[in-house]
């Protein structure tokens, strides 16, 4: 299985990313790969997610009650999925010299329950994470049955309520968006990911 990423998709990102700093797209990727990303997840085996960095990485239930597991190249799917995030690195560091160097991603399962607690993904001023990507992979999602990706601007103005729905994909810039996922009253699966620019540290 191999996907391309067009020209006018990449051109649609770049300009959102210049416009408004995020976006929400929908079936960009095949949709046999978002089946094959949603299986691998639930195959596999998955750990608390811990916040925080080294020596400082504490478990915070309070926080985020999601269940992880970084993505691996050995995995199909998963390296189908980092091929993809490759050609968007490339696709924007063409058209927005944003110098994007590597990508780390891991998949997330919330249990029925679950949520993650507002909060930004990059440490301000530290170059540390420039671009966040989140794909869902949830195929029988309905509306009331939360888990939603909010969206918020820097005054904490609300911008964007974002159904978990199979396929969609969305990328904002990592500094600038502070966001939450609601409780989810359903198994919700995700792939979390963040490009950084060279030299900067690994993790959160
Ligand atoms: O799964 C999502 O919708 C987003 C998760 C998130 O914000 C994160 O892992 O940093
Ligand atoms: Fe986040």
């Amino acid at each position: 299985m191999v996907s391309q990423l067009s020209e006018a998709v990449l051109d649609v990102i770049a300009d959102a990313l210049v416009d408004k700093g995020y976006l929400c797209l929908s079936e960009v990727f095949p949709a046999e790969l978002t089946d094959a990303l949603r299986r691998c997840l639930l195959e596999e085996e998955l750990r608390p997610a811990a916040i925080g960095r080294g020596a400082e990485q504490q478990l915070n239930r309070d926080i985020r009650r999601d269940k992880i597991r970084w993505l691996e190249t050995h995995y199909e799917p998963d390296s189908h999925y980092l091929d993809l995030m490759e050609q968007l690195k490339q696709g924007l560091n063409r058209r927005l010299f944003l110098g994007l160097f590597d990508y780390e991603s891991h998949y997330a399962l919330y249990e029925p329950g679950a949520f993650y607690r507002k909060h930004v993904d990059a440490l301000k001023g530290s170059q540390n994470r420039i671009l966040t990507t989140v794909y869902f992979m949830n195929p029988d999602w309905q509306p009331g049955q939360g888990g939603e990706l909010l969206i918020y601007d820097e005054t904490q103005q609300l911008l964007e309520t974002v159904a978990p729905t199979h396929g969609k994909l969305v990328i904002f810039l990592s500094e600038r968006f502070p966001h939450e996922v609601l409780p989810t009253k359903v198994r919700r699966a995700s792939i979390a990911g963040w490009f950084r620019v060279a030299g900067s540290r690994h993790g959160f």
